[in-house]
């Protein structure tokens, strides 16, 4: 079976920055993809890479798909090089969707886009044209709410606490460390009994740093779910060790943003949290297989990607998901609602490219 390929680019700028140890990230930039198959049933993908996190650049994923040829075919996806993870993201989640399609009524014809009247549906409310998900066998999932670094975060968490999240993660590393453990004091003081807090450092810290850390972490009464990559990535095996050595959890997140630094850290000894981030780890396949076989606990994170690339991360997600963690996709509030993420039909490359 041959797929027509088109692609589009997208930008969106963040209400607010987004400040973690790496400075502040404004906009977000990626790529909307579209499979159409001979019967014109379409899967919708988003590539949306973090370079600065460990995946390939936006520029680079925008010659890959430059370099492509205008039909495709699942060889052509299930071989893209592992350096570009964040494409085996996209690509293979549109051919999902679009296999999903073929097993699925049409009742909605929405969807049924002529391909020389290109219109794509909004990414922010793809939700309501996609077809209904596989039921899910498990719980109901909950999500974690992104806190603002500093003491943004003393505000921030009050409006999402009633909105219904009882998870938070707060930026560390930010701010000099005494002045971050004061802050944590006030908030894990106002923080309700219930709630749970994640500490992320974006691997910030250095190993003093990380230390004073944990050890407020294991002092404090309240509920601390875990801290987030402490150290840097070339720093794993002293992560390996803290994490034998406090009470606190250690969840790896930079240290496997890509399925080949999962695997290396699993076989490295590593049985604490991974954070997973669906949108940049790569194949969604080779991920499953993955999880499947070794019952990993995992944590499950946006990449601040919109409702396309959102929609395939939350399906793995919630097949994926043990122990009941909450997912980190609470981060609708750095965005505006109405803001468009570019037209489909107008061609541009991305400014970085
Ligand atoms: O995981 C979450 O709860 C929210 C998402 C998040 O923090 C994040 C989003 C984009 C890039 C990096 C990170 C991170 O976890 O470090
Ligand atoms: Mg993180």
């Amino acid at each position: 079976m041959n797929y027509q390929f088109d692609f589009r680019p997208y930008r969106r700028k963040f209400v607010r920055g987004v400040a973690t140890s790496h400075g502040v990230w404004e906009i977000r930039e990626g790529i909307i993809l579209r499979l159409t198959d001979e019967t014109n049933k379409v899967g919708w993908g988003e590539i949306a890479p973090i370079s600065w996190f460990g995946s390939e650049t936006l520029a680079q994923a925008w010659d890959f798909c430059c370099h492509l040829p205008q039909e495709i075919t699942e060889e052509t996806i299930f071989s893209i090089p592992d350096q570009l993870p964040a494409c085996q993201f996209g690509f293979e989640s549109a051919l999902w969707e679009m296999k999903e399609w073929n097993s699925w009524r049409m009742g909605d014809k929405r969807i049924l886009l002529s391909p020389h009247h290109p219109t794509a549906p909004n990414p922010h409310s793809l939700s309501v044209v996609g077809p209904p998900s596989s039921p899910s066998p498990h719980l109901p999932m909950t999500h974690s709410a992104l806190l603002p670094a500093g003491e943004a975060a003393l505000q921030a968490w009050e409006n999402l606490w009633q909105q219904g999240y009882s998870t938070f993660k707060w930026k560390i590393g930010v701010y000099p460390t005494p002045v971050e453990l004061k802050i944590l004091d006030l908030l894990t003081q106002s923080l309700p009994a219930s709630a749970k807090l994640r500490l992320d450092a974006n691997g910030g810290l250095n190993q003093e740093q990380a230390k004073l850390w944990l050890e407020s972490c294991d002092r404090c009464k309240a509920n601390i779910e875990f801290l987030e990559q402490p150290l840097s990535v070339d720093e794993f095996p002293v992560m390996l060790e803290l994490s034998q050595r406090y009470q606190t959890a250690i969840a790896l997140d930079e240290s496997v943003a890509t399925l080949p630094q999962l695997k290396y850290c699993f076989q490295q000894g590593w049985r604490g949290i991974f954070v997973i981030k669906p949108g940049i780890v790569g194949s969604p396949s080779r991920l499953r297989q993955f999880c499947q076989q070794h019952e990993i606990d995992a944590v499950f994170s946006s990449v601040f990607e919109t409702a396309i690339g959102r929609k395939a991360a939350l399906q793995i997600a919630v097949e994926l998901s043990r122990y009941n963690r909450a997912m980190g996709f609470g981060v609708d509030h750095y965005f505006v609602e109405e803001e468009g993420v570019g037209r489909w039909g107008s061609v541009d490359a991305p400014s970085s490219a």
